[in-house]
């Protein structure tokens, strides 16, 4: 493999061109490069000799060291309470985008959510065609000894075992005090009871021990972050003759042709130097594949003439192809941080924080609808969804028709139906604290992603319209008092002080709903798994890619990242997108034997 910042070295023409060197580019580069010559362009650096990079424990670096790739760009005002709120929408900028900042957080989707997906107008992506492509992507490392003692389990039947993607139970398995009092928390407030393995595909409420994308260097004998990078493309097992990697430039766009028949052909890509120089181009032979985040590959893909032809005019960008759908449908789920708990001081041993190097995330519950919201939860949440408006988010762009907006929210209905979960809540150790955070899983409002510059260097204008669909405003207050009933059900109360759920301004369990909306309202974050602005599904819906990932109208121009996943089905996105680059390297492979 060869890695390259300069251009002058390179090749005029590759048979794929890569856009982005992320999470899911380096899968998709490294399986098709295995045959033929890739050209991986990736706007950030090289951060491979990068501690604070490879340091699972320092996700944004130190004070004194921060990420090179660590980037945020503001949303436009947010809804927040009395007033609008500026939140930053954090990624990745350098090989293995995301996957070299993130915390790790190794969860998958559910049965019912891929059913939901394929529902949604994509077949072949149901749960048992994706298993086999998650597991193609990891090396699954089954608990020690220790970690089994401590209630870490798994099911071999749905892992990988030889995989490029490090996928384990932190070292040292944290704090088995603080873990079972994190399990008692859940089976009292949700009623949950502990599953063998996060990652079964189960439809239902659970509670699990959390695996994360981390693998043991038996050399440093530490854990080492198992990104993109680590995993696809720097192990001396995964170096690639026909691979080159382009750092440090950036994608303006991607160059067509288009046929007597207007069926749209991708030639190649003008790229620029990332702090700005000449503008060159390269070839594609065969097939270009956009894999630069739901934030920015909507942003190429409006610079190239792809996208709603009206808007594209009113920048001056000629329509290679009027496809209404790229931008659109962009979605994140939110996340309640803000409540952090002291430690009671008996509380204050190692069995309790774990010490000082911790992962976020050690115990996971997933309670569904009946679970959250009592037995006609199923029906109160089913019944909110199909009766939200889609005027709203008609009008900002959210989605392209009211029937796009009507169909989501109709599989999302069944989904639950089906016992899909609805809110994420995790327990964080820490060295001065206990924290218990909440995510929420599947969000309906909508928002978009839109250039309003052709200059490549200015960001985009991302907007996730957090909290404006009702329905996600009725489960954030759920969320809000789960973690409050959490912080008062023993034992995990007996951990905290007496006062951290006061001190922590969170209201109390048994608040009125509006003041815990009042608060969601003032504290939430985005979850920064951000999907859906490319999404596969029918062009009539908003779709800009076909269940092959093909740009509607384009013989070879693919998306391949977070931005073609239509409904937040992966609670946390990571494990997922492996699977669909496994999956997108698979269908490409495909389509060139033929
Ligand atoms: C702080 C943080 C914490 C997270 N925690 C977790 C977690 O615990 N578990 C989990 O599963 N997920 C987590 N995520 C989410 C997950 O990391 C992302 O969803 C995932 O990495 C997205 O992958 P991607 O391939 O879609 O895009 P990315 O990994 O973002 O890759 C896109 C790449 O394209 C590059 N690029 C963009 N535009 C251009 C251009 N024009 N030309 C060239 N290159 C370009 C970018 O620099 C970037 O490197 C977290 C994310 C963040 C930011």
């Amino acid at each position: 493999t060869f890695i390259t910042n300069a251009t002058a070295m390179l090749n005029v023409s590759y048979e794929y061109i890569v856009v982005g060197g992320g999470t899911t580019a380096l899968a998709v580069a490294n399986r098709l490069s295995v045959e033929h010559t890739v050209l991986v362009i990736e706007r950030g650096p090289d951060a491979m000799e990068n501690e604070v990079v490879n340091d699972p424990f320092t996700p944004f670096g130190t004070s004194s060291s921060p990420s090179p790739c660590h980037f945020a760009m503001d949303a436009p005002p947010q809804v927040g309470l009395n007033t609008t709120r500026l939140l930053p929408l954090t990624h990745g900028r350098c090989l293995g985008g995301g996957s070299s900042i993130n915390a790790m957080m190794g969860s998958r989707p559910t049965f019912a959510g891929m059913s939901a997906l394929e529902a949604l107008g994509n077949p072949g992506w149901g749960w048992n065609d994706f298993l086999p492509f998650m597991q193609k992507s990891e090396t699954f490392t089954p608990p020690n000894a220790e970690q089994r003692a401590d209630g870490a389990d798994y099911l071999a039947v749905v892992h990988g075992f030889d995989g490029p993607v490090g996928v384990s139970f932190g070292r040292p398995f944290v704090a088995p005090a603080m873990q079972n009092a994190a399990i008692n928390a859940s089976e009292t407030v949700y009623g949950l009871s502990l599953s063998p393995d996060l990652g079964n595909g189960f439809s239902g409420g659970h509670v699990a021990h959390y695996y994360h994308h981390v693998h043991f260097n038996t050399t440093l004998q530490v854990d080492r972050r198992s990104s993109s990078a680590w995993s696809y493309l720097y192990p001396q097992t995964q170096q690639r003759a026909g691979l080159t990697v382009l750092t440090d430039h950036i994608v303006d766009t991607v160059l067509t042709t288009t046929e007597s028949n207007g069926a749209v052909t991708a030639t190649g890509v003008t790229v620029q130097p990332a702090l700005g120089g000449q503008t060159i181009s390269f070839k594609a032979t065969r097939e270009v594949i956009v894999s630069a985040g739901a934030l920015y590959s909507p942003a190429v893909l409006q610079r190239s003439g792809i996208g709603n032809a009206t808007f594209l005019k009113s920048l001056g960008i000629h329509s290679v192809l009027d496809l209404p759908g790229v931008g659109a449908n962009f979605q994140d789920q939110i996340l309640l941080t803000n409540a952090s708990f002291p430690l009671a001081p008996s509380a204050n041993t190692t069995n309790v924080t774990g010490g000082d190097n911790i992962l976020l995330g050690v115990v996971v519950s997933h309670p569904t609808a009946s679970n959250a919201f009592g037995p006609n939860g199923t029906k109160i949440i089913q019944t909110a969804l199909l009766n939200s408006s889609a005027d709203f988010t008609l009008s900002v762009g959210g989605v392209t028709s009211a029937k796009s907006f009507s169909m989501q929210a109709s599989v999302m209905a069944n989904a639950y139906h089906v016992d899909h979960p609805i809110i994420e809540l995790f327990y964080n150790p820490g060295g001065k604290g206990l924290d218990a955070w909440s995510q929420s899983i599947l969000p309906l409002s909508r928002g978009s992603v839109r250039i309003n510059s052709t200059d490549p260097t200015i960001d985009p204008i991302a907007n996730p319209h957090f909290l404006t669909a009702d329905v996600d405003i009725q489960i954030a207050i759920r969320m809000a008092r789960g973690i409050a009933q959490a912080a008062t059900t023993p034992p995990f109360s007996d951990l905290i002080s007496k006062t951290a759920l006061a001190d922590s301004g969170l209201p109390a369990p048994d608040a009125a709903d509006e003041e815990i909306r009042n608060w969601v309202l003032a504290t939430y974050t985005p979850g920064i798994h951000f999907v859906g602005s490319n999404s596969m599904m029918p062009k009539e819906l908003g779709g800009v890619v076909s269940p092959e990932l093909l740009v509607y109208g384009t013989t070879n121009l693919r998306v391949a990242d977070a931005s073609i996943v239509p409904l937040s089905v992966f609670p946390h996105t990571t494990l997922g997108l492996y699977g669909v680059a496994e999956k997108a390297a698979h269908m490409i492979l495909k389509a060139a034997s033929k």
